[in-house]
């Protein structure tokens, strides 16, 4: 009989390579510890796990053994303290019975090589294409680059915001004092990148779950805010947060942001557009597999439909906050230059925060100089 935990891993597998993410935090299961480290074995290594399974498999493999195999490589390949024998039974038993021969093959050759297989490690393999060629030219100094592409293997770290005075502090485990909000922590810096006065109503574009609208809400309690959200689903998240966290100021619009329509100029507008999310791959590698040069760029021409629209609904003298949880020059500096050069009037605003996480007046805090998501952020004023 194959552990049913196991079993939600195989299943995220199967999500995976049918193109899909599904989230499963192994919260209701007291080894949560103990699954999660599989989970980011699996899709920190995945183009290792890949690279070693080709050599013993033929182009057409099925889904199932393809979820199979790689759940039991990575526990092979790079968890010590799971005995090989339990990682071949358990991921064999996982397999539709005609599979099941091909399996548990692969998996007892991969352990009876596993000396010779892993000195061919290297951290590059871990890295698709796409993404390593991007980032290879970003570094002029090797050390520094492998030093970016290391800090994407590092137990990512989860805060708690408070809602009473917006202090920040690590997330404890067990922790539920019903006044924090879970955040990462540069997410949490945009909305304070800068303290703006005389902010009498906020345009928050793109607002659900709600972090940085909880954030504005409190940072401006004074002001009247407007949070749009497009998605049904995510609008009643939205609306739950701020009224658990007592945001009174602030009104959830379930509306399509780019059709969005009112008569106010506003003194502050937060634009947290959708976005490849290739900055929050240190908490969710598998994200690194499912994107490509394609999906940045099809990304970077939407936003640019959000910032357009968003200038439309800015005040002369008010502060717009472009953001994306993406470090791609195309969803960030690019997109802001491209603005920048249509808009003559439109300026950049240095945000007040440590000089470490600014390059040329944005906010783009790099992963192996942060603990949190990989952010590109702007203010613009005009
Ligand atoms: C990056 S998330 C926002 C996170 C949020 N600001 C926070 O701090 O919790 C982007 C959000 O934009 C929403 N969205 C996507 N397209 C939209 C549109 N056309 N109009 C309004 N919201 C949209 C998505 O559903 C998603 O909830």
């Amino acid at each position: 009989m194959a552990d049913n935990i196991r079993r939600r891993l195989y299943n995220l597998l199967l999500h995976f390579f049918n193109g899909q993410i599904k989230e499963d935090f192994f919260t209701d299961t007291p080894y949560r510890k103990f699954y999660r480290k599989i989970y980011f074995e699996i899709f920190r290594h995945f183009g290792f796990i890949q690279y070693v399974l080709t050599k013993y498999l033929k182009k057409d493999t099925p889904v199932e053994s393809m979820a199979s195999l790689t759940l039991g490589a990575a526990q092979i390949l790079f968890l010590d303290d799971i005995p090989d024998y339990a990682a071949v039974n358990e991921s064999v038993a996982l397999t539709p019975k005609k599979q099941k021969p091909l399996v548990n093959a692969v998996l007892r050759n991969i352990v009876k090589n596993k000396t010779n297989l892993l000195k061919e490690y290297h951290i590059y393999y871990d890295f698709p294409h796409y993404f390593f060629d991007r980032w290879q030219k970003e570094f002029k100094d090797e050390n520094e680059f492998e030093s970016f592409l290391q800090s994407f293997h590092k137990v990512p770290k989860y805060y708690l915001v408070s809602t009473n005075d917006l202090s920040i502090k690590e997330y404890e485990e067990g922790f539920n004092n019903s006044i924090y909000y879970p955040m990462d922590i540069n997410s949490y810096t945009i909305p304070l990148l800068k303290k703006f006065q005389n902010v009498s109503n906020i345009l928050d574009c793109c607002a659900a779950p709600g972090g940085k609208t909880i954030l504005l809400s409190k940072l401006y309690p004074n002001a009247r805010i407007k949070a749009v959200e497009k998605n049904p689903d995510r609008v009643k998240v939205l609306m739950q947060n701020l009224k658990k966290y007592k945001c009174n100021n602030v009104e959830a619009i379930n509306a399509d942001f780019l059709h969005f329509t009112d008569n106010i100029q506003y003194d502050l507008i937060l634009l947290d557009a959708p976005c490849t999310a290739l900055g929050t791959i240190r908490k969710h590698p598998e994200v690194l597999w499912l994107k490509n040069d394609k999906d940045i760029n099809r990304m970077s021409k939407y936003q640019k439909k959000f910032l357009e629209k968003g200038l439309t609904h800015l005040k002369k003298g008010g502060h717009l906050i472009y953001s994306v949880c993406s470090l791609e020059p195309e969803e960030g500096f690019e997109n802001i230059h491209w603005l920048l050069k249509k808009n003559n009037n439109l300026k950049l605003v240095t945000p007040e925060i440590d000089k470490k996480f600014i390059k040329d007046n944005c906010f783009y805090p790099l992963p192996h100089k942060s603990e949190g998501d990989g952010f590109f952020a702007a203010i613009l004023t005009y």
